[in-house]
């Protein structure tokens, strides 16, 4: 991805922040190109909020940068008014003004254009409201809500909107239905948004790219994808989707010997042959196989309806996970056949090598 082309709406460069001089969020780098959706994913406490408050223009940057549009509206020392930035925000909690009907909501960031209830019409029909429009938010589900301050934020034809855990407060499926539905939305328009989110299949259903937080520091900005598959970090393989690591050493530049047999890839590590090495494995990498010579033995399993989940323990005592087709029936205990179908290959130094503790270990899967 070339994220420095002229297409490019956000870009945050080297920007840190924070509260009473303690720094938060550390030398930031994030673009994301007009369009585009992106989402912020990390464990509680790691800086996503933080984040989208510098964008929204309401933390100042202690050190770096945040351009809108090629314009400049945070550095150190100057920070543009939120109202000034032309930037959208959706929270949790909606935050839908209570004495305001639907459409006196809808209208609201909007009461001077001349064309305020064209607009206001639009904006409902957009989210499917226009029949609840002389409603109040309290004769209102909390979808219907949700929904009411995505046309609110969208009225005014924000150039980015921020969207701060929007469904957290809703049950699963309306998460699911509604968190489409207004991905829908922003592409139909072509509106660019930034999402915070806990819930990692929706980043995943959501978004173009998703950048993951650690203790402050983003460590991947990158699509769904590839942070499931091509991941940098042995942080950011274990916060993205399931699997395990399972020991090895280099065999050649691109293949590891590990106890389920050789597991190849197409990319090369620099680490040397006999190098101690941890090998992901994700549970659709491990294939059902009778027949095969390698046994694992089940040690627990988790129905999921169209595939079932198994937690394997190998003769050495590691551990994996599989997922097999709900067809295939094992019983705790089992010991059942398995291959390895991972025509790829993510590895990482091993800790407690040397080499774990050079430079190699950053650049190990870049
Ligand atoms: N107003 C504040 N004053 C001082 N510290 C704060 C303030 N707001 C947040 N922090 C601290 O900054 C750090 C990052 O908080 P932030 O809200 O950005 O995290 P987050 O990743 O959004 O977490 P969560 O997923 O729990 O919402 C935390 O350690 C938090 O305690």
């Amino acid at each position: 991805m070339n994220s420095q082309t002229a297409s490019a709406l956000l870009e945050i460069d080297s920007l840190s922040c924070g509260y009473n001089n303690q720094v938060v969020v550390k030398a930031l780098n994030m673009h994301l190109n007009q369009g585009d959706i992106g989402c912020l994913l990390g464990p509680s406490g790691c800086g996503k909020t933080t984040t989208l408050r510098a964008i929204a223009g309401f933390e100042p940057a202690a050190a770096g940068s945040i351009k809108l549009a090629g314009t400049i509206i945070s550095r150190k020392g100057f920070t543009l008014a939120p109202e000034k930035r032309r930037i959208g925000m959706v929270f949790q909690d909606y935050a839908l003004f209570p004495h305001l009907s639907v459409e006196q909501n809808v209208a609201f960031g909007i009461r001077n254009h001349p064309c305020v209830n064209k607009i206001t019409a639009e904006m409902l029909d957009l989210v499917n409201l226009g029949h609840l429009s002389k409603r109040y938010p309290h004769e209102l589900s909390g979808g219907q809500q949700q929904r009411v301050a995505l046309a609110r934020a969208l009225a005014p034809e924000p150039q980015l909107l921020l969207l701060d855990e929007p469904f957290s407060n809703l049950d699963t499926e309306l998460r699911r239905r509604l968190s489409q539905e207004v991905r829908d939305i922003l592409k139909l328009r072509g509106t660019s948004a930034i999402m915070v989110t806990h819930d990692q299949e929706e980043a995943f259903a959501m978004s173009d790219l998703i950048g993951v937080f650690n203790q402050g520091n983003l460590e991947q900005w990158d699509s769904p994808f590839n942070l499931y598959h091509e991941p940098y970090s042995p942080f950011v393989a274990s916060f993205i989707g399931q699997g395990y690591f399972i020991r090895g050493h280099m065999l050649t530049h691109d293949s590891v010997q590990t106890e389920l047999g050789v597991i190849s890839g197409n990319r090369a590590y620099p680490w040397s042959p006999g190098s101690a090495v941890d090998v992901l494995l994700r549970p659709d990498d491990i294939i059902d196989s009778p027949h095969s010579p390698l046994k694992a033995r089940v040690i627990g399993k988790t129905f999921l309806g169209a595939s079932t989940l198994y937690r394997l323990e190998l003769p050495t005592g590691s551990h994996l996970e599989a997922l097999f087709t709900s067809h295939i029936d094992h019983v705790i205990d089992e010991m059942v056949g398995i291959e390895v179908a991972a025509d790829h290959l993510v590895a990482f130094v091993a800790p407690s090598t040397v080499a774990a503790h050079s430079s190699i270990k950053k650049t190990s899967a870049l």
